[in-house]
């Protein structure tokens, strides 16, 4: 179980995230939303250690993860999906995703000696590579992939690192409407298993609608609904977050 307890961060004597308490239950999904500058992406920051709070705390099945930095929290099982400046842009698909296994399996990062030796680290790597679809880019330096392609490959490293949690930002964000898809199919497949705590931050209302256990809305910082999506979504405090904001709610919950 992952849980916030009264989380919160200021920016000079601006409150982003705002004592936000929840806890989120293994098997599964619950997206965040709410309208632009919520604090949705900061409270994710908070999460997974790239911001540190200014007060409250993050705690993994009881364990209290506050003063981990990120690289920690990951190794606690916190799975966030890696943003392409942390890869390795001259290594190819495949050395990239095979260095993310070889981490997990406590290999260290030398690579050469390490992959002779373990020849399953590579199998296990295109494994991964083919589950994103990747296969025919696996020896293409990870610089050279188109955008769509590049968010696959982010989340092939984090299947890679086998996370109990694993945190999406917008997954399909400047995805073309034929990489949707992919993603979303491989997010279901996680959510299927029923074994993984997911957590999506999404802008786009019908993928919320598909894919979500649970709805939790951020407004100012603060948590203003939680709930079974239909009912959350329905609710007066929802619509007043969005609509009180001028914003026609076909702009503010965007479809697909
Ligand atoms: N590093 C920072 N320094 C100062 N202010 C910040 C910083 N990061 C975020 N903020 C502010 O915190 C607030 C929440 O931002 P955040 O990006 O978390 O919102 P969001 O809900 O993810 O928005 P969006 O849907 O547009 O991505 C905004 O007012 C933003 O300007």
């Amino acid at each position: 179980m992952l849980e916030t307890r009264n989380l919160s961060i200021k920016f000079g004597g601006h409150t982003a995230v705002d004592a936000v308490s929840c806890t989120f239950e293994p098997g599964t999904l619950t997206a965040i939303v709410g309208p632009n500058g919520a604090g949705k992406t900061t409270y994710f920051n908070l999460i997974s250690g790239q911001l540190r709070a200014t007060a409250g705390q993050v705690l993994l099945n009881g364990q209290d993860l506050s003063a981990l930095s990120a690289p920690l929290r990951t190794r606690q099982g916190l799975g966030r999906a890696f943003q392409l400046t942390q890869l390795f842009a001259n290594l190819s698909v495949l050395e990239n995703v095979r260095l993310a296994v070889q981490a997990r399996a406590g290999k260290g990062l030398r690579m050469l000696s390490v992959w002779l030796q373990h020849r399953e680290l590579t199998d296990e790597a295109m494994n991964i590579v083919e589950r994103v679809h990747l296969q025919a880019r696996a020896h293409s330096p990870a610089a050279s992939l188109p955008h769509g392609d590049q968010r696959k490959l982010e989340v092939a490293m984090l299947m890679a690192l086998q996370p109990r949690v694993y945190m999406f930002d917008e997954p399909t964000a400047g995805m073309s409407v034929d990489e949707v898809p992919v993603i979303l199919d491989l997010i279901r497949e996680l959510k299927a298993s029923r074994q993984h705590l997911i957590l999506l931050v999404e802008h786009k209302m019908d993928i919320v609608r598909e894919l979500a256990d649970r709805i939790i809305v951020l407004h100012m910082g603060q948590l203003v609904a939680d709930g079974e999506p239909a009912a959350v979504i329905a609710s007066p405090v929802v619509q007043q977050a969005y609509l009180g904001l001028g914003l026609d709610e076909e702009e503010a919950l965007q479809p697909c």
